[in-house]
């Protein structure tokens, strides 16, 4: 061995906020990595910026902004873990610029929060919320008034993915009808079927249900002229994002009755800790069941969400393989027993390669194994070699014009 630029695990830092589940820790702790810091919260602004500026990965859930200002402040950065589905809470263009791998756990949470939703229709067409809150002042509401089974009604799916589809199974299995709306032609499974204009499915639905990604094109995507096309009486949850309903006008139509009640998860402006006060003007409405976020806090769930991510960015750090990375060209790597490896991320413009191929051909080193894979931005080119020549090609390989970011294992 003649290279001291592999960075041994001892000395890589990993940084974990917003009470990243157990299994996580333990999972790098049994692959041999011993520096990580937990914090039970999300941070922000100089604290975020202090802490960054010394971790080689962080691991976050939905309320850490991770901004171009934020990366700027991270030149140690190899990765980000996302411990939830969302990845709308990370500058991805920014974290490639920087060739800064992000990855999530796409799957792990999806069964929760198709559960929650389920469970708040239900209690939403009996009225409980209400009932519970009256009883708890020391009222009592025995009616069947407003007061409906959830068999027969029909559930409304905007965003037929993973979350939606489970909902679309478990909701026709309760004797529901399903219709949703999705902008991509997507397989109805079971009876549900596919409505081509969101006014339309929101005029058939009894229970409306919203399971879109924060993008430009679902920012308030849900706002007064929709809310006025929804059947009267019916009922409106989100659990995708704070951005895809305009809040106020949900406020409205609860106050006119227009809406039978609401369930909301998630919000425009959530409180980064558990400290902090929960503002909406929704506070105070019986019939609307609020919940701090917690569409995908089960116990299962996030044990399985931490070892997923963990497992993820042991990967990539220690073998290089970006399967599944969200802003990252994706390569499944082998192991390179007895060679060092080289990870060379570049901007994907014209000569790279060439002078990539160049440094190996001009220095006389031999390549056992060459990998590439490229996006519309980047290319992520994995070379193996012999030991003895790695800090050469490594100096050599990070002076090639493009080159955002270079690594060396072994
Ligand atoms: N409340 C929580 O705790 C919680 C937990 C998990 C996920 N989420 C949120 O739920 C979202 C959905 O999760 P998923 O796993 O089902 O995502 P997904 O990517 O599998 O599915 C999203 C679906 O929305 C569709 N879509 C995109 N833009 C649309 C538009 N403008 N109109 C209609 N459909 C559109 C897509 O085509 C896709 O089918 C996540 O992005 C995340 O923000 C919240
Ligand atoms: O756990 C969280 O903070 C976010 C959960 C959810 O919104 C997700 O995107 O998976």
């Amino acid at each position: 061995m003649t290279s001291k630029t592999s960075l041994d695990k001892s000395k890589i830092r990993f940084l974990l906020l917003e009470g990243v589940h157990p299994s996580a820790i333990e999972l790098l702790r049994a692959q041999g990595y011993s520096q990580i810091e937990t914090v039970p919260k999300a941070l922000q602004g100089e604290e975020l910026k202090a802490k960054i500026a010394d971790v080689h990965f962080i691991g976050i859930r939905s309320q850490t902004q991770l901004t171009a200002d934020i990366f700027a402040n991270a030149p140690k950065l190899v990765a980000v873990g996302c411990f939830c589905i969302g990845t709308n809470q990370v500058d991805l263009n920014a974290a490639r610029e920087r060739g800064v791998a992000v990855f999530n756990a796409p799957y792990s949470n999806t069964r929760s929060v198709a559960e929650l939703v389920l469970a708040e229709a239900i209690l939403l067409l009996r009225g409980v919320p209400e009932k519970s809150a009256l009883a708890h002042r020391g009222g009592w509401l025995k009616s069947a008034t407003n007061s409906y089974e959830i068999r027969g009604k029909t559930l409304g799916i905007v965003g037929y993915g993973s979350i939606g589809t489970q909902l679309s199974v478990l909701a026709e299995a309760l004797g529901m009808h399903v219709a949703f709306f999705d902008t991509v032609s997507k397989l109805p499974l079971g009876n549900a079927r596919q409505v081509v204009k969101l006014h339309d499915l929101l005029a058939q639905s009894d229970i409306v249900t919203l399971h879109v990604p924060e993008l430009p094109s679902t920012q308030w995507m849900i706002g007064e002229a929709e809310i006025a096309a929804m059947k009267p009486g019916s009922i409106l949850i989100n659990a995708s994002r704070g951005s895809v309903v305009v809040i106020e006008a949900l406020a409205e139509a609860l106050k006119a009755k227009k809406l039978l009640g609401a369930a909301l998860d998630v919000f425009p402006v959530e409180p980064g800790s558990n400290k902090d006060e929960f503002v909406s003007p929704l506070r105070g409405m019986d019939n609307v069941i609020l919940t701090p976020h917690i569409g995908g806090s089960t116990m299962e769930a996030q044990a399985n969400i931490g070892v997923e991510v963990a497992e993820k960015l042991v990967k990539y750090s220690d073998n290089g393989t970006s399967t599944s990375s969200v802003n990252f060209p994706e390569v499944a790597l082998p192991t390179h027993a007895g060679k060092h490896r080289l990870l060379h991320v570049h901007r994907n413009q014209p000569g790279v390669l060439s002078a990539i191929n160049q440094v190996f051909s001009d220095n006389k080193i031999n390549i056992a194994g060459q990998f590439l894979q490229t996006n519309e931005a980047i290319g992520y080119v994995v070379i193996d070699i012999d030991a003895a020549s790695s800090d050469l090609a490594l100096e050599k390989l990070g002076q090639v014009p493009g080159t955002l970011r270079t690594r060396v294992l072994f």
